[in-house]
């Protein structure tokens, strides 16, 4: 892989590769989703080519990654075929300095989740820029809804305080549509100060499928940052 002087993707690199090496021989791996954790799946790859990493196998958390693991040769599986997940490595679009979380930046919050909550381990890999004091701070809640439902969930949201928009697609006309063919919200709220209940509540309003808040899952956060032009990696 090229290296390039950008210092986010030098963080993306750094951290994702970081997390990579932390997979050992044998494991069952959650594969997360997003352009930090193809870092991961990249390396993994290149440690299962090389023979250093023997008899993993991945289960991905979206479309995406599951691209990404078949074009650099890492075995896949589904939940149906394990009884377990030993670690999962996924990305976040926020994290609060007690490990919760906003994720779903790509949509894929929902299976991520899924995914995330049933490994052993559950390791975060985040650029520095991701840090926050507190959830919401910068990044919306992304919250799936079946297409019937989109309008009386925007109404209850609204009701709840929230400011729900509908997210739009990249060169496609109309909305993002999920890996299950669901409409992503990205709702802003003035202030998170209960993540946990928030989590709850939302997931309550009939038609939400999933949101975007992880509350104490993770186990591990790794943190790329880069000081004097070296990129390194913390632990949070
Ligand atoms: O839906 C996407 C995921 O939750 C990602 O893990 C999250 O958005 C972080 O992505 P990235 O590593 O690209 O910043």
């Amino acid at each position: 892989m090229t290296v390039t002087a950008d210092p986010v993707t030098l963080m993306k690199q750094e951290v994702g590769k970081a997390a990579a090496a932390l997979v050992k021989s044998g494991s069952i791996v959650g594969l997360g989703t997003g352009s930090t954790t193809a870092y991961t799946i990249q390396y993994l790859g290149d440690r299962l080519k090389s023979g250093e990493l023997t008899d993993i196998v991945g289960i991905p958390t979206s479309f995406q990654s599951e691209v990404l693991a078949k074009q650099y040769g890492v075995p896949l599986t589904t939940l149906d075929a394990v009884d377990h997940i030993d670690i999962a490595i996924d990305g976040a679009d926020e994290v609060d300095p007690h490990k919760n979380l906003i994720k779903g930046g790509g949509a894929a919050h929902t299976r991520e989740k899924v995914v995330d909550y049933l490994a052993t381990q559950f390791i975060v890999v985040v650029d520095s820029g991701k840090l926050v004091d507190r959830l919401g701070s910068v990044f919306a809640v992304p919250v799936e809804v079946i297409p019937m439902a989109i309008t009386p969930v925007t109404n209850a949201i609204k009701q709840l305080g929230g400011k729900p928009e509908l997210r739009m697609g990249v060169k496609k006309a109309g909305p993002v549509i999920t890996d299950q063919g669901n409409f992503v919200l990205d709702v802003r709220f003035d202030s998170i100060d209960d993540p946990v209940n928030l989590e709850k509540i939302l997931n309550n309003i009939p038609g939400v499928l999933e949101n975007g808040i992880f509350v104490n899952c993770a186990d591990v956060v790794l943190v790329g940052e880069v000081k004097e032009g070296q990129p390194l990696v913390r632990r949070l």
